[in-house]
């Protein structure tokens, strides 16, 4: 449940933008790590900066902290310039940003609650030691309080860091790869807590990730990179449905891959019609996510050979994948991967018919 308290980010975000990037580009000697980048938080709102490994997120973050010195481009703040190339620069600790990065790196010397209370030194002391245990509490760290940092597990010590880094009510959180030290189920419980703390005390948040799953779970917004650029930003819905290029639908999973010709308005694959915009004639590529697929046994006379058929089929957990042997109408043929729902196990060789929902197909210009 989110705090009802907090307006959500779409009410205000034309109004008021917290932090805005506009054009950045940064090079680390002749090598360019970020090129051309603008994109918005608007206050309360969460976005990710998603993208595979060394596409330059982390880059783009310490730019926002002011631990890189700004080369081009400009940031502004709650409306105020932070940093432009060759004016204004901020310094770290004048900008309101916490930071919450992917080794945690708490004072070992200090007590959980001192850990918290560090960087609210402009409080008197009783105030901060209950702003501190609020946050404590909020994160279920309440207990450990008197606790030294060695003493905790991976996860206890990522939750006071990220208690340290609110304390002190910024307006916007920098995360960089908070989660990824921890394992799967402790890191689904922290991205839980973190998001609802986030929306509870209504700080903004750029966070930075490699998964996609942790983009969608985490975002109002993700900003989608490559090479440094942004392919697509929007909600998570519009990059998973309306996909701009096939990088986006890609980058959310494995897909079928097909090809084929417009004719009339349509590209006619082995599993039938989809409709395109693309030119008449052109040459494209149809890109099926297997869940857009939709599989049913049916009874057949003739042998497999001649009917599309299960050539097997796998138990995933909450959904079972099918390798398939798809037979189109002209004797084309394509080794398909279809995702259903809960337990479906059809034997080998199991005569199928496979159906498509077309708005989960994206067609593209074939790649040369
Ligand atoms: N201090 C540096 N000196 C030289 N090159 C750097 C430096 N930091 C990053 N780079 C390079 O800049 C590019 C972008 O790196 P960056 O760390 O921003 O990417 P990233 O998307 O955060 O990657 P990852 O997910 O692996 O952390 C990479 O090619 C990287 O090798």
């Amino acid at each position: 449940m989110l705090h009802p308290a907090v307006p959500s980010p779409t009410s205000n975000a034309a109004a008021r933008k917290l932090l805005e990037v506009r054009d950045l580009s940064h090079h680390y000697s002749d090598q360019t790590a970020v090129s051309g980048v603008s994109f918005d938080i608007a206050p309360g709102e969460v976005v990710c900066l998603l993208g595979p490994s060394g596409c330059g997120k982390t880059t783009l973050l310490r730019i926002v902290a002011g631990l890189e010195v700004i080369q081009q481009g400009q940031l502004s703040f709650d409306g105020e310039l932070l940093a432009a190339s060759g004016k204004a620069h901020v310094p770290p600790e004048r900008r309101s940003v916490g930071l919450a990065f992917q080794e945690s790196a708490l004072f070992p010397h200090l007590s959980v609650i001192d850990n918290v209370t560090f960087g609210l030194q402009q409080l008197p002391g009783s105030q901060r030691r209950t702003r501190a245990r609020e946050l404590l509490e909020q994160l279920g760290m309440q207990d450990y309080a008197a606790s030294f940092p060695h003493t905790l597990s991976g996860g206890q010590q990522q939750r006071v860091a990220l208690a340290r880094a609110l304390a002190p009510s910024p307006q916007l959180m920098l995360l960089d790869e908070p989660f990824s030290s921890l394992d799967a189920r402790l890191r689904d419980r922290i991205r839980d807590d973190t998001l609802h703390v986030l929306k509870k005390v209504g700080a903004g948040a750029l966070l930075v990730t490699h998964d996609p799953e942790e983009a969608m779970f985490m975002a109002d917004r993700i900003v989608l990179m490559r090479d440094g650029q942004v392919v697509q930003a929007g909600t998570p819905q519009e990059l998973y449905c309306r996909p701009m290029d096939p990088f986006v639908v890609t980058f959310f999973g494995e897909v079928n891959r097909l090809e084929g010709l417009v004719s009339n308005g349509y590209v006619h694959t082995v599993v039938g019609p989809v409709p395109t915009h693309l030119p008449e004639g052109s040459q494209v590529q149809v890109l099926v996510r297997p869940e857009a697929l939709r599989v049913v046994e049916i009874a057949s006379r003739e042998t497999h050979e001649h009917h599309s058929h299960v050539l097997m089929a796998r138990l995933l957990g909450r959904s079972s994948l099918l390798h398939l042997c798809a037979h189109g109408m002209d004797g084309q043929q394509a080794h398909l991967h279809a995702r259903m729902p809960g337990v479906f196990l059809p034997e080998q060789d199991q005569p199928v018919q496979i159906s498509l929902d077309p708005a989960q197909a994206f067609v593209f210009p074939a790649t040369p």
